[in-house]
C-alpha cells in the first residue's frame, strides 16, 4: 500500500511518522512545496527505523505529483495553521486555493485514490477537494471527529480517573465550536457516562472539547498537530486494512440526517472503499437542534467559498 501525505509541516509529518512506525503502508511519500523541507523530514523519519524497528519506505519531494503516482491514499494537510486570536474559518481564502490545486494534482496521478483532507477550515475544504477531484463522495472524506471525540475522551478519562481506552463516543457536526459531543452515545467501558459524572461536570467537558483546538492554538502559537496527525493516520489505517472501523468522519451528506448538500461530521464505516456505510443514529429533539446549528454555521461557511472566484 502507498499513502502520499501533502504538507510536510507539523501535522503531515507527524502522520507520516506514524504510518511509518506503525508500519501501516509500505510506502509513504510526503510532499511539499518548501524546498528539501519533505525530503528532510521523510530521511529524518527513515533514519528512525533501525531504531524503533520498522521498514515502511518514507520518500520525500518537492512538488514532484509525479512520485506520488498511484497511491492507495492522498491525505492533504498543506496549508496554513491558525494563530492565536483567528478562527479556523479565517483560514478559507488562502487554503482553499492551495486545497484546491493540491487536488488537481493529486487526482492526475492517482485517479483511483482515496482522499483524506485535514486542512482548515475541515468541513469546507472537504467541499473544496471534492468537487475539484470530481471523485464519488465516499471517497473525499475529512478528519476532524476522529480527533474531537479524542479530546473528549481524555478530558473524560482525567476527571473519572480512568483509561482512555475504555472511554467510547461520537461526536457530530462541523470541526468548530459548534461540534455536538453526544454524552447520550458516550460510555465507559459499557456503562453510560451519565451514571459515572455529574452533569455540570460533563457540561464543562463538553465544552472544553468544542473549544479543543483554540485552546491549544492559545498554548502553543500555532495548532495542534500529535494528535491530529494521528487521527488522520487511523483513517489511514482504516482503509489499507478495510478494517470497517467506525469512526465519525466528514462527508457530503445527501439526505441523512434529513440533511443535504452540506459536508458534517457523521459516524460512518469506514473501510477500503472509504465510507462504506453512513450510521443514522435516532437523535433526540435537543441533539436534532445542535445539529442544525452547526450545519447552518457550515452552510455560511460553504456559501463563501461557492462566492469565490474559480472556487472548482
Ligand atoms: N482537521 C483537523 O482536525 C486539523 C486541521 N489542521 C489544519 O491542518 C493544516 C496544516 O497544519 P500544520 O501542519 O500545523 O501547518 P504547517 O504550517 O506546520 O504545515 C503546513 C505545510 O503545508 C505546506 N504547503 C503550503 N502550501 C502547499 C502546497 N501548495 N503544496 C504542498 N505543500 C504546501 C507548507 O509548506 C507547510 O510545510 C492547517 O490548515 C491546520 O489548520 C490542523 C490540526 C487539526
Ligand atoms: O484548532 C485548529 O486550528 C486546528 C484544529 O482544527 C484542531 O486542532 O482541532
Amino acid at each position: 500500500m502507498k499513502v502520499t501525505v501533502v504538507g510536510a509541516g507539523n501535522v503531515g509529518a507527524t502522520c507520516a511518522d506514524v504510518l511509518a512506525y506503525r508500519e501501516i503502508a509500505n510506502e509513504v511519500v510526503l510532499l511539499d512545496i518548501k524546498e528539501g523541507f519533505a525530503e528532510g523530514k521523510a530521511l529524518d523519519i527513515w533514519q528512525k527505523a533501525p531504531i524503533n524497528l520498522y521498514d515502511t519506505r518514507t520518500v520525500g519531494v518537492t512538488n514532484d505529483y509525479s512520485r506520488t503516482a498511484d497511491s492507495d491514499v492522498v491525505v492533504i494537510t498543506s496549508g496554513l495553521p491558525r494563530k492565536p486570536g483567528m478562527s479556523r474559518d479565517d483560514l478559507i481564502s488562502t487554503n482553499a486555493g492551495i486545497v484546491k490545486s493540491v487536488t488537481e494534482s493529486v487526482v492526475k496521478y492517482s485517479p483511483n485514490a482515496i482522499i483524506i483532507v485535514v486542512s482548515n477550515p475541515l468541513d469546507v475544504m472537504t467541499y473544496q477537494a471534492h468537487l475539484t477531484s470530481g471523485f464519488p463522495k465516499t471517497k473525499v472524506i475529512g478528519m476532524a471527529g476522529i480527533l474531537d471525540t479524542a479530546r473528549y475522551r481524555a478530558f473524560l478519562a482525567e476527571a473519572l480517573n480512568c483509561s482512555p481506552k475504555d472511554i467510547q463516543a461520537v461526536l457530530m457536526g462541523g470541526h468548530g465550536d459548534t461540534m455536538v459531543p453526544l454524552p447520550r452515545y458516550t460510555t465507559v467501558g459499557g456503562i453510560p457516562v451519565t451514571e459515572l459524572i455529574d452533569s455540570d461536570k460533563l457540561d464543562a467537558i463538553v465544552e472544553r472539547t468544542k473549544s479543543g483546538g483554540g485552546e491549544l492554538v492559545k498554548l502553543m502559537g500555532t495548532s495542534a498537530w500529535y494528535a491530529p496527525g494521528s487521527a488522520a493516520a487511523q483513517m489511514v489505517e482504516a482503509i489499507v486494512k478495510d478494517q470497517r472501523r467506525v469512526f465519525p468522519v466528514c462527508i457530503k451528506l445527501d439526505g441523512e440526517y434529513g440533511i443535504s448538500d452540506c459536508y458534517l461530521g457523521v459516524p460512518v464505516i469506514l473501510g477500503k472503499n472509504g465510507i462504506e456505510k453512513v450510521i443514522e443514529l435516532q437523535l433526540n429533539d435537543e441533539e436534532k437542534a445542535l445539529l442544525e446549528v452547526s450545519r447552518q454555521k457550515v452552510r455560511e461557511v460553504m456559501d463563501v467559498l461557492d462566492n469565490m472566484p474559480a472556487k472548482a
